[in-house]
């Protein structure tokens, strides 16, 4: 018998937009931190929040309705995921993304209509001039904000690939494009005989080297500077490119495949991961819209399937390739050399 249609999911999608700024509000304005401190009654949380009395009542329980707080006896509290996850005083913090995605792609993606008809960025280059990593990194508080918030959407994949890969076969590794580190911390603190190389643009220098000494592990990690347009990559057993390829076309994706095959040993691997669309290109919607930011945020990025990857890998002369799943809609695809 075929299922009766019903509106729900056509508008449950259309309206997804309330939940998704009602929590990103709720992260800017700092509840999950303050309430970290402990349970708040409506009128010290509203005091403290600087919340008008017309929202205040409606506003947090909404947060309790969308799964985000409890209340009990009157005091509203963090619920397990939102006190590990979204307190800006704990390490686990991963709000950096959501924080981006208030300031930056929320107002950009009003604009995906005109995206869509033109094949142009809607972001800061809208206007033309300067590319996006060279916009981001000329004002140091989106910087910061920015690779933070790299960090936040990939640290659960950057754990599993730390535990995943056979990395007891391997004495270096290089993660290009490292932002923060945290790819590169998970790896070290998960494999202790491990030595790595992150390499970013110059300006990413303190803010990696102030990340990997507070998580322990600056004596195996080391920064290097460069740009991977104008610069051979540095040589290692292993190199990792996370949510890397998707910021470019075609022909970069394949000159930095490239590279890193010439980087590696024979034997060595590449380890290519981001939200890797499934062959079919009708299961990973996230990978799918993922690609869509990219046609907000680049001038010629997009995702791709494993297939495609594991193609352009052997084009570039790896031997053996496969394809991992990682967390949620994140894989890796790996080459052996
Ligand atoms: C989308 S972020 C990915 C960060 C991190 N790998 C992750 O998965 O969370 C892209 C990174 O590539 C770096 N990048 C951009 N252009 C670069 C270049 N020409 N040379 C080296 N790194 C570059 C950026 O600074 C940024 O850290």
């Amino acid at each position: 018998m075929q299922d009766h249609p019903t509106p729900e999911k056509i508008l449950q999608t259309g309206m997804a937009f309330w939940a998704s700024k009602t929590l990103l509000s709720a992260v800017e304005m700092g509840i999950f931190t303050e309430l970290s401190r402990g349970p708040a009654s409506l009128d010290s949380l509203s005091e403290r929040l600087g919340l008008h009395p017309r929202s205040a009542h409606d506003f947090l329980d909404a947060l309790l309705a969308l799964g985000f707080l409890k209340r009990e006896g009157g005091r509203y509290s963090n619920t397990l995921e939102t006190d590990l996850f979204l307190d800006r005083n704990k390490p686990s913090y991963i709000g950096g993304i959501l924080e981006m995605a208030n300031h930056r792609l929320y107002p950009f993606w009003a604009d995906l209509t005109e995206a869509l008809r033109t094949g142009q960025p809607q972001n800061e280059c809208k206007t033309g001039g300067a590319g996006l990593f060279e916009t981001l990194y000329a004002d140091p508080a989106r910087l910061k904000e920015f690779l933070s918030a790299m960090t936040g959407v990939s640290h659960a994949s950057n754990t599993v690939i730390a535990r995943l890969f056979p990395w007891k076969d391997y004495q270096t590794f290089i993660d290009v494009g490292t932002a923060q580190g945290d790819l590169a911390v998970q790896i070290a603190l998960a494999n202790p005989h491990l030595r790595g190389v992150g390499f970013d643009l110059p300006e990413v220098a303190p803010i990696f080297q102030q990340y990997t000494a507070a998580m322990s592990v600056a004596d195996r990690l080391t920064f290097m500077p460069g740009d991977f347009f104008k610069h051979d990559l540095p040589k290692a057993d292993v190199v990792l490119m996370g949510h890397i390829l998707h910021d470019w076309d075609l022909p970069t994706k394949k000159m930095l495949i490239r590279k890193a095959f010439e980087a590696i040993p024979a034997g060595g691997a590449l380890i290519v991961y981001e939200t890797i669309i499934d062959d079919d290109r009708s299961q990973n919607a996230f990978g799918l819209m993922m690609s869509l930011n990219m046609l907000i945020e680049t001038p010629g990025g997009f995702d791709y399937t494993g297939v495609d990857c594991k193609a352009w890998m052997s084009e570039a002369g790896f031997s053996i390739t496969r394809v991992e799943p990682l967390t949620g809609p994140d894989s890796m695809v790996i080459g052996i050399k």
